[in-house]
């Protein structure tokens, strides 16, 4: 990694392409600076004329953004062996060779990988999820990061020898018109035309299954996911889906991943990981309840939530086990002996926070292999659960479920648990949502608890009745 003083973007243009044409290979370049204010989604929005894929990023608890388009460089693990350390193999040797000029140092500029894991590259893949690899990371050719208030923008790029830095420079300059200098307005939100749910029947069956399982001792909980398929009258367009739920979920990490014609995307309460300045977040969240339609009543089930045998069960497996794994790679972990309520606007869970420091020896990549998947979406114990989700579910789970998130070069990062999410592609699109089986389920209430986790991305998609 090669850093140096603030250049014009010429002059950094001049000075790579030199390089490359010294060492006759491509060479990577990042070069960050701070732009006027720039709503997010109009960002998005306006990505949408340029060549090139989008992703998007929010995290509610400090109005941070990151919106990017296109890809400079992609990190991917295709086999399901050790696929966590091939993506930080493939990052720190990229990290090795960028060039970067970035004299903000602020966590979420210069060449930032964001993208995410399927939940088990083991489970047979169908035709669903095909635009998504099973470890796939972007470094956006384009990145906004909005953080404390100030805007940034990142240009990612490799240089060959035989390129122009003039005509670099017009293409750079036109792409930055198009993004930071138009108004185009937002297309209208979609309209489900169809809704199907999968299989039902066969679902609550296969809680029945569960429950029995773990009564016989089998496992102690077992995350069980369903899928619901919706049609639209037209295309939809991502934007305004992001803008409604950035508006409605408040307290969700709201994200999008575009793949060719797929686009995976949610508002999810779950954060797995967070790292900043080795300062280390994570967060269990297990255990669900609808919210009250009057203040009584939704303080009332708030209270009865957090006092059910059931729910603290299935709370305290992911507290359990959150804590050992990261228990060797990392100090002073702090966990809360009674989780806390947590409100979103159609549910609320049990929620107890993590705090710890990571050891400087240890990366977040190192984390998210260690807590994937925690008890809230895989079970306990791990490798059962995982066995009979593979073996029972009517799903490929694909993102859903799985980590999603981003990492700088600088040690920090944040990865969220894709729940409460989407996979649309064109005139349609298919929702995820799941619940944990433990002795005490029924198969009903869980049926029930799956149709309030669709609410949050139905209404956004509208379709919620
Ligand atoms: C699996 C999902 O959510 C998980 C399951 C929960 C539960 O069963 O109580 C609560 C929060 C999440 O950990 C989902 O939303 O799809
Ligand atoms: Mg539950």
């Amino acid at each position: 990694m090669i850093q140096t003083e603030i250049k014009s973007l010429e002059d950094a243009l001049h000075e790579s392409i030199l390089l490359a044409k010294h060492k006759q290979t491509a060479q990577m370049l990042s070069i960050t600076d701070t732009i006027d204010k720039i709503d997010p989604i109009t960002f998005f929005n306006h990505a949408k004329e340029m060549q090139g894929e989008r992703v998007f990023w929010t995290s509610p608890f400090d109005q941070f953004y990151l919106v990017g388009v296109g890809e400079a460089f992609a990190l991917s693990a295709h086999a399901s062996l050790k696929r966590f350390e091939q993506i930080e193999q493939k990052w720190k040797q990229m990290l090795s060779e960028v060039i970067m000029f970035n004299p903000h140092q602020v966590a979420g500029t210069g060449p930032i990988a964001m993208g995410g894991f399927s939940f088990d590259p083991s489970k047979q893949r169908t035709a669903l999820w095909k635009d998504f690899e099973t470890s796939q990371f972007r470094i956006p050719a384009y990145l906004l990061t909005i953080e404390k208030g100030k805007y940034y923008l990142t240009i990612n790029l490799v240089v060959c020898p035989e390129d122009h830095p003039q005509q670099l420079l017009y293409e750079i300059e036109t792409n930055k018109q198009l993004l930071l200098n138009r108004t185009t307005p937002l297309a209208n939100g979609p309209t489900i035309k169809t809704k199907h749910e999968i299989e039902p029947l066969k679902w609550k069956e296969m809680v029945s299954k569960a429950t029995e399982e773990i009564k016989n001792g089998y496992a102690d909980k077992i995350v069980l996911a369903r899928e619901m398929q919706v049609t639209f009258e037209r295309k939809t367009d991502v934007a305004p889906i992001l803008d409604n739920l950035i508006k409605t979920q408040t307290n969700s990490y709201v994200f999008a991943f575009e793949n060719s014609q797929s686009c995976f995307l949610g508002a999810t309460p779950e954060r797995l990981v967070r790292v900043h300045d080795q300062q280390l977040l994570s967060t269990c969240l297990a255990g669900t309840a609808p919210r009250g339609d009057t203040r009584e009543e939704d303080e009332q089930i708030g209270l009865e939530l957090l006092n059910d045998v059931k729910n603290r069960e299935e709370h305290e497996f992911v507290v359990q086990m959150i804590h050992e794994a990261i228990s060797s790679s990392c100090e002073d972990i702090q966990v809360p002996n009674q989780p806390v309520l947590y409100p979103l606007k159609n549910l609320q869970h049990l929620y107890t926070p993590v705090k710890a420091v990571l050891k400087r020896e240890y990366t977040i990549i190192d984390i998210v292999k260690r807590l994937h998947p925690t008890p809230a979406l895989g079970g306990l114990p791990r490798e059962k659960s995982l066995a009979f989700i593979r073996e029972n579910e009517l799903l490929d789970r694909g993102w859903y479920g799985a980590p999603i998130g981003w990492f700088d070069p600088h040690q920090n990062g944040e990865f969220a648990v894709a729940i409460r999410s989407a996979l649309i592609n064109g005139k349609k699109a298919s929702l995820f949502a799941g619940c944990g089986v433990v002795k005490e389920s029924e198969p009903e209430a869980e049926y029930q608890e799956t149709n309030i986790k669709f609410t949050p991305m139905l209404s956004v998609l509208g379709g919620a009745s």
